[in-house]
């Protein structure tokens, strides 16, 4: 019989992963490589859009010569991104004129900052459904314009083009013929029309980008373009946002699931079904997908900063030698120890929405040792978690029996059971964790016509589940410690 694969390209924030799967949606293989985090200035992030290609190609090839496939079993790619992190390249040359601005960057502060004087607030929030934060791509592009010598000139005359990482992998995929995005994606640029579908020329005359810099938008399961692997036309069939592919790779289709994946970040997606409906509490309104003509929305609670934490207990403080450590070391000490971390290094998102905010440790005593440390980090992702599923919770109406979470630091049992402990919830862990690059592999099987939407809700399948044993009183006081620690860090830094 002959094999069908399908091949997820999940560009995350950290690394470039290629993942195979077969055609019952079984993960076989992944490979990964990281690349350089770059932090030229306090605050500043960024990557070497270069360097995030040709991890992403030396993935995909190593992961095609590995696993012997023929061009001819390879029925479709799927591309799935870290989302909002901005590259603009020259449309003849092809190379990008600086470094791509990550999503946590916070450089555009001061922008945001005259958006909100100019009034834009409510306009921002209605049509595009997001709240005014250097988050997103669309003030990332007007500094890049305003900073990058000759850049202006060059985007007006239509040399420059932009796009998030999906946008730039396709062009660069499709050898610099296609230049186009999903829906999910476009609508984290605070640029995109979520109601009209379609860029919103009022933002882009008040940032002044010239619209023949973005791509164009498709629905998410759509053949964008070919990859020519040895002389066969492979379809690029799938895109989606990474958040939004993997709110589809746990099967929530229906309107009313919910998923939370611990990545660099932790982000909460609700999905709302056709509707598009407004948070009361900082929740974001996005665009889950585009799928057989209709369009899915979601509501998102965006933390920024989760296993980055883990991540800086490992490269910053080298107090573990990988977040794998962070599970034992947590456990050595007690629920009463007293220590909270608020790791708002790259300011706070939902529900806090502060620039200004940073990191801070609080209740350190002479008794405090790393493990201490280790263990409020972990105890940092959960609480952040619990301040969205609260709310969440009260925008929706919906109270979740259970969460599905997914992500690199959900193989932390120890965190899996704070989790469900703060919540005072199940935690259900799927066995492919790798919800993200299943999702867009999804997209791009049900494109390609090798599956259908309600083939999928079988594949899935739960790997444990964390079923919680606080009390209620053990529950309020340990949250509303970091509640009181979260006010301390707010407004930190100067405007
Ligand atoms: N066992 C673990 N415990 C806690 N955090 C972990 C663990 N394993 C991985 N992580 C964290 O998970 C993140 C990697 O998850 P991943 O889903 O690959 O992220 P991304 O897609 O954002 O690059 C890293 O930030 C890492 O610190
Ligand atoms: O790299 P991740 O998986 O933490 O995802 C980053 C988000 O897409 C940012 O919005």
């Amino acid at each position: 019989m002959s094999k069908k694969y399908i091949i997820a390209l999940d560009q995350g924030t950290t690394s470039s992963r290629a993942v195979l799967f077969d055609d019952q949606g079984a993960l076989l293989k992944i490979k990964q490589q990281e690349f350089k985090q770059i932090f030229p200035k306090p605050g500043w992030v960024e990557h070497d859009a270069n360097e995030i290609l040709n991890t992403q190609l030396a993935v995909f090839e190593e992961l095609l010569k590995t696993c012997e496939i023929k061009p001819e079993e390879l029925f479709g790619i799927g591309i799935t991104n870290q989302r909002e992190t901005t590259v603009v390249w020259d449309r003849n040359s092809g190379d990008p004129i600086c470094n791509a601005i990550v999503w946590q960057d916070k450089r555009t502060a001061d922008i945001c900052e005259w958006l909100r004087n100019e009034g834009l607030e409510d306009y921002i929030k209605k049509e595009t459904g997001l709240v005014i934060d250097s988050y997103f791509s669309a003030t990332k592009i007007k500094w890049i314009l305003e900073h990058v010598e000759r850049a202006k000139q060059k985007a007006s005359n239509g040399q420059l083009l932009f796009g998030t990482i999906d946008s730039w992998l396709l062009w660069n995929l499709t050898n610099g013929s296609v230049h186009a995005t999903d829906f999910s994606n476009a609508s984290r640029t605070m640029l995109f029309n979520i109601r009209k579908l379609d860029w919103d020329d009022k933002l882009l005359n008040v940032l002044d980008i010239p619209r023949s810099m973005l791509p164009e938008t498709k629905p998410s399961a759509h053949v964008f373009g070919y990859y020519d692997l040895n002389g066969f036309g492979v379809p690029i069939a799938g895109i989606a946002g990474d958040q939004q592919a993997a709110l589809f790779g746990q099967g929530c289709s229906e309107a009313g699931s919910a998923k939370n994946t611990y990545g660099t970040g932790c982000f909460m997606l609700m999905n709302t079904g056709e509707e598009l409906r407004h948070s009361k509490h900082g929740l974001l309104s996005t665009i889950a997908w585009g799928l057989n003509g209709k369009i899915n929305y979601a509501l998102e609670g965006s933390v920024f900063i989760a296993g980055a934490a883990i991540q800086w207990l490992r490269d910053g403080l080298e107090i573990i030698n990988n977040a794998a450590e962070s599970e034992s070391a947590a456990e050595k000490i007690s629920n009463d120890h007293g220590v909270y971390v608020v790791p708002a290094f790259a300011g706070l998102g939902a529900p806090y929405w502060d620039m200004y905010a940073r990191g801070a440790i609080f209740g350190l005593t002479r008794d405090t040792g790393k493990e201490h440390l280790i263990r409020a980090t972990l105890e940092s992702l959960a609480y952040q978690t619990k301040d969205i599923l609260d709310i969440m919770e009260e925008d929706s109406g919906i109270q979740l029996s259970s969460l599905k979470v997914d992500g690199g630091a959900v193989a932390n049992n120890f965190l899996m059971q704070f989790q469900a402990d703060i919540l005072n919830t199940i935690i259900e862990r799927p066995v492919i964790i790798e919800s993200t690059a299943l999702g867009a592999a999804y997209f791009a099987g049900i494109a390609v016509g090798l599956w259908t939407q309600e083939d999928i809700t079988k594949y899935r399948k739960i790997q444990k589940k964390f079923v919680p044993v606080f009390d209620e009183e053990e529950r309020s006081k340990l949250y509303l410690g970091w509640k009181r620690a979260v006010e301390r860090s707010m407004n930190w830094i100067e405007k």
